[in-house]
């Protein structure tokens, strides 16, 4: 399957590892995330290494690394590939080779020599081959340092020698190079995409912070992301890198900026790559439709509880509640539902789709239809015209018109489903109680009706649907619309018999 078809580039970073994560394959594996992309890693050598320096080198048997190699191309469609450490000779003509066999689309190559800590990470005999490696990769991302031993020269101290020495390596090896400027003194960090004949340069102001392990590793898998996230068919063009590198480079700097806000290590401590992902996306996962349903049900367990144990209810189910309460609560009840059934409607107004629209329309319809009926025949004509409403009738309509007032469609569906859910779970309970000679044997049939399950079912699904796919403090005010309508829903039941 291409990048098309999924937006997902699938990134292979070919490097030595860091064991306190800011630099190495660790630190591409990061950055190819926190860009976009699948990171995949085939480890060239184990350095024992803090944000102080590098104690130590391992360098695997390179018939193994063939295997690793292999056993990721042998499976994997890879959209790009990123170099890192190469350690020595061997190692570098171990990828060469592979390179060669599987020839990716995109390959990416930081010629990481010296880590800025001064320590060796390549040998110096290995550095011949890893010019000839340039033959297969598309872009080079050397610091100044390891532009001047590409270049053969001294190491420059002006940007502007940095430019002539990268575009001298483009033009003898017929590779893109993308110049770093990290290394040279003052307040500006320069990076410039060059070829043998043009320049295109990315200003960047320098971040004082003593925290940037491993900001060539983190850019050269950005870019290498971000250029195959571009790039679904063919070789990527010029202005494809160019776009690439100004969008890595924009990570980059506010990964960098945030980099004290970490805590690692008592050195050059990394950057934070994932910075700008949690503070526009936040770290919490986001609930199931079952699992909101689940949560919002428990959290009104102790309103459910109550509810059961009021008087009115244990009277409802028993036939033991006086006729007169029972018909003010029909009373109530109706005063309730012609209003109730307006917000319904409002909801059906304020519906995304056609289906929710439909749903919310129906219910408006029902809650006069069917339960006005109800409330006919056990009410004498003209009995509703003298009635007002009760402080607690007039409390729940208030919450239910505030919940609409601002048109959230989410915190209105939210506080509307309780008179739903509520009453289908008590009628239920209570229906068993029921029999021919029951005096409220009609109310307990209405409420266990197979149709209004039906509707509480459809309303649990569509709310909590809306609430899985909301953010956080959208999530957070539909559960307390819910729960508020859920403690006027026990003050319903309760009211008639309050005295
Ligand atoms: N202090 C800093 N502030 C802003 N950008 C920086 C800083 N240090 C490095 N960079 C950027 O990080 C990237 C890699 O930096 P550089 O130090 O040149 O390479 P390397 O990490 O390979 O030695 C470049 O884009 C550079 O501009
Ligand atoms: C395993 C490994 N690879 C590369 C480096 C050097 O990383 P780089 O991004 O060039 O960062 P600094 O040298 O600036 O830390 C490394 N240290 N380890």
């Amino acid at each position: 399957m291409s990048v098309a078809a999924t937006g997902i580039a699938r990134v292979l970073s070919i490097a030595g590892t860091d064991p306190t994560g800011g630099a190495g394959i660790q630190a591409d594996l990061k950055s190819i995330a926190a860009t976009g992309g699948y990171g995949m890693a085939v480890v060239t050598a184990l350095v024992a290494q803090n944000t102080h320096g590098v104690r130590s080198v391992h360098v695997p048997p390179v018939a193994f690394l063939a295997e690793q190699l292999h056993a990721v191309s042998d499976d994997v469609r890879i959209d790009a590939v990123k170099i890192g450490m190469l350690a020595d000779v061997h190692v570098t003509r171990t990828v060469r080779d592979w390179l060669t066999q599987v020839n990716p689309p995109i390959v990416v190559l930081d010629p990481v020599m010296v880590a800025t800590s001064g320590d060796r990470l390549l040998t110096q005999d290995a550095e011949q081959a890893l010019r000839e490696l340039l033959q297969q990769v598309h872009l080079v991302t050397p610091n100044v340092p390891e532009l001047a031993i590409l270049a053969g020269a001294p190491v420059a101290t002006t940007w502007a020698e940095v430019l002539r020495q990268a575009q001298q390596v483009a033009g003898e090896h017929g590779v893109l190079v993308l110049a770093k400027g990290g290394h040279l003194a003052g307040s500006l960090v320069p990076d410039a995409l060059v070829d043998a004949y043009t320049v295109r340069e990315f200003p960047g102001m320098r971040i004082d912070t003593p925290n940037t392990h491993g900001t060539g590793c983190s850019f050269s898998s950005a870019v290498a992301t971000r250029v195959a996230a571009r790039t679904s068919t063919g070789a990527p063009s010029l202005a494809d890198w160019a776009d690439a590198i100004a969008e890595a480079k924009l990570w980059l700097t506010e990964s960098i900026t945030h980099a004290d806000d970490l805590a690692v290590g008592s050195g050059h401590g990394p950057i934070h790559h994932f910075a700008g992902l949690w503070q526009r996306g936040g770290v919490s996962t986001r609930p199931t439709p079952a699992r909101v349903a689940e949560r919002w049900w428990e959290e009104i367990r102790d309103i459910r509880t109550a509810t059961d144990d009021l008087p009115f209810v244990r009277g409802l189910g028993d036939g033991s509640l006086p006729r007169e309460a029972f018909v003010w609560y029909l009373a109530q009840d109706a005063l309730y539902l012609s209003e109730y059934s307006r917000m319904l409607a409002l909801a059906s107004r304020l519906a995304p789709s056609a289906a929710e629209q439909t749903f919310w329309a129906a219910s408006a319809q029902g809650a006069i239809d069917t339960e006005l009926e109800l409330h006919t025949s056990w009410i004498a004509d003209g009995v509703l015209a003298g009635v007002l409403p009760s402080g607690t009738t007039t409390a729940y309509l208030n919450h239910l018109v505030a919940a609409g007032a601002g048109g959230d469609y989410p915190v209105l569906i939210a506080a509307l489903l309780p008179c739903f859910w509520m009453y289908q779970d008590v009628g239920t309970r209570l229906h068993p109680l029921s029999h021919d000679a029951h005096p409220y044997r009609s109310w307990l049939d209405t409420y266990a009706d197979e149709a209004f399950a039906a509707a509480t079912d459809r309303a649990i699904k569509i709310v909590t649907t809306v609430a899985a796919a909301a953010d956080e403090p959208t999530r957070d005010r539909m559960a307390r619309a819910f729960r508020a309508s859920a403690g006027h829903e026990r003050e319903f039941f309760a009211a008639p018999l309050r005295g």
